[in-house]
């Protein structure tokens, strides 16, 4: 493609001199590392560097011009450099523009919890509807014939957008994507047309990376105000106390919004009642009643299921069909997935709850059916958040009966400080940080009635310590310590 037209695809609308414009681009990229000849290197302030100081090694490699914010236009590289002032949108528009093919109907989630299951349940609504479907996210990529483990929530554009291309070519015509705040933020997902996209709640989380919670708000919406064109469908969960909020800045945006749940009015819900291993439901569409047998633990879990049921109808879906398809849902893997219970019939969760909201929520929902205790271990991880540390440790220590603390990806910081801050207000609570110990102490100790909620890992299949990942999971352990 030439340099000129893919400016002006991207909207760019500046002339370029006539060398600039007729030069041949390739492909992009934005790591250096990466660049292979003939490319346009988008220079990214990161995090951690500053891609600007990478042009030299780009042009080493081949690239055949540099895009970088205004402040490096200056940088004498021997090859062209356009300054734009958000090179982050123009490195993921032109990577749209590059692999050009995705699957027709693409929706996002964003949220503090339950995007994975949401993408899940979608995916699995699309598929028995009869729809080539795929989800994106923090689980990896599940399509037809294809199964990848996932890294990031949100992939960085351009393996996004190779990623949607396949997805196309294989004929998947359906695909649900997390949106994740550093994703949104970061403008990995400018460039996907969406048909529709959801929000679920609000919480704290990366506080690490997110100056404020207004501001990490602000991030979720770019998905309603940037990324969606006018009049597309915005289902919002109604029962969160952010939902007013998403709601004024979807409509704002000119979206059509959908909202769902107790409080909803395009999908209201009206009874639901709890077993240990179900929940039935009671959801009208206008005048249209009708029951759904979600097959799985936990209130939460009936809020993932109508926002999808709602992503679902705005897609195409028939509501009877789409209704039809709760009745069958999976859990997403470590998300209150039941990994095993004990003689007695104690039960014994794997669940991803590593922010305090998801704890919150996992804790009250397996009280309506457990009549014993409820038992919790659970850690925070290392380089991340440190304000949620004791916020958790008081959340366990409150919600469960007995709470017991272990590590959790300690990652380069000292495990048994992360530990002294979560149990600097975890009252009562039981420390043990080798987490294979604490999953065999809390399994040992369960009695008939008893559950035991393994938090904060979910699918996870290692634990980062220092820059090592040890191979770790948490389903597997709970099978050693049931003697299995
Ligand atoms: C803080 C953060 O989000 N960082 C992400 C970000 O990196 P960055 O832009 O800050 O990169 P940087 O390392 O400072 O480098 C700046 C630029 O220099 C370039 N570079 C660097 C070195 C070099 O030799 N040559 C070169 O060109 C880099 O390619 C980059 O373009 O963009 C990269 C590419 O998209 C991501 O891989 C990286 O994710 C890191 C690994 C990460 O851990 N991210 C987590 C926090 C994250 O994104 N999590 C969210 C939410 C998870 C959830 O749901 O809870 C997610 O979506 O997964
Ligand atoms: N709707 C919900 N409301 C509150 N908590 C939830 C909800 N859905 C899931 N959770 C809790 O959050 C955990 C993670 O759920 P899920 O993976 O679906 O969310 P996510 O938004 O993708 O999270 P992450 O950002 O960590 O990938 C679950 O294991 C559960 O404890
Ligand atoms: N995407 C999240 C996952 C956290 C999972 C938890 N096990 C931890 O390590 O804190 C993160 O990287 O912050
Ligand atoms: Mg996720």
């Amino acid at each position: 493609m030439k340099l000129g037209e893919l400016m002006s695809r991207v909207g760019i609308e500046r002339p370029l001199e006539a060398r600039v414009g007729d030069l041949s681009v390739a492909g992009v990229s934005a790591d250096s590392r990466k660049v292979k000849g003939g490319e346009l290197f988008v220079a990214l302030s990161g995090s951690k560097t500053d891609g600007a100081k990478f042009i030299a090694d780009a042009v080493a490699k081949g690239a055949a011009a540099v895009v970088a914010s205004s402040e490096h236009s200056a940088i004498a590289a021997g090859i062209p450099v356009i300054a734009v002032d958000d090179p982050r949108r123009l490195l993921a528009l032109a990577a749209a523009a590059f692999y050009g093919a995705q699957p027709e109907t693409m929706i996002a989630v964003t949220g503090t919890a339950g995007k994975t299951s949401v993408v899940s349940f979608t995916r699995q609504i699309w598929a028995a509807a009869g729809m080539s479907a795929a989800q994106i996210g923090t689980t990896g990529v599940i399509a037809p014939g294809r199964n990848d483990y996932g890294s990031l929530t949100t992939p960085d554009p351009v393996s996004l957008h190779a990623l949607l291309a396949d997805l196309a070519k294989a004929g998947v015509t359906h695909a649900a994507m997390e949106a994740s705040s550093h994703g949104l933020d970061q403008r990995r997902l400018d460039g996907v047309k969406l048909a529709a996209a959801a929000f679920t709640n609000l919480g704290r989380d990366h506080l690490d990376y997110h100056p404020t919670v207004e501001e990490y708000f602000q991030c979720k919406m770019r998905l309603f105000d940037t990324l969606m064109h006018k009049g597309a469908p915005a289902i919002i969960y109604a029962d969160d106390e952010w939902s007013g909020r998403a709601a004024a800045a979807a409509s704002a945006a000119g979206l059509d919004v959908r909202t769902v749940g107790r409080k909803g009015e395009f999908l209201a819900l009206k009874r639901v009642e709890h077993f240990r291993d179900k929940q039935v439901a009671e959801i009208h569409l206008g005048d249209d009643i009708f029951e759904v047998h979600l097959p799985l633990a936990g209130d939460f879990q009936i809020a993932n299921a109508i926002v999808s049921a709602g992503l679902a109808i705005s897609t195409g879906v028939e509501p009877a069909k789409a209704f039809a398809a709760l009745n069958h849902l999976k859990g997403a893997p470590g998300r209150l997935e039941l990994a095993g219970q004990t003689k007695d019939g104690a039960l014994c969760y794997v669940d991803y709850a590593h922010k305090p909201e998801a704890l919150e929520n996992v804790l009250i929902s397996v009280r309506p059916f457990t009549t014993g205790r409820v038992v919790v271990v659970f850690g925070c991880g290392g380089d991340r958040d440190k304000g949620k540390r004791p916020i958790m440790g008081e959340i366990a220590t409150l919600l469960a009966d007995v709470a017991i603390v272990t590590d959790d990806n300690p990652r380069t910081e000292v495990a048994s400080t992360i530990r002294a801050e979560i149990m600097a207000a975890a009252k009562g609570a039981v420390e043990i940080g080798d987490r294979h110990e604490a999953i065999r102490y809390a399994v040992q100790m369960l009695r008939a009635g008893d559950t035991l909620i393994v938090a904060g890992k979910g699918h996870e299949e290692g634990q980062t310590v220092g820059t090592e990942v040890l191979p770790f999971s948490d389903h597997e352990e709970i099978r050693k310590a049931l003697g299995g």
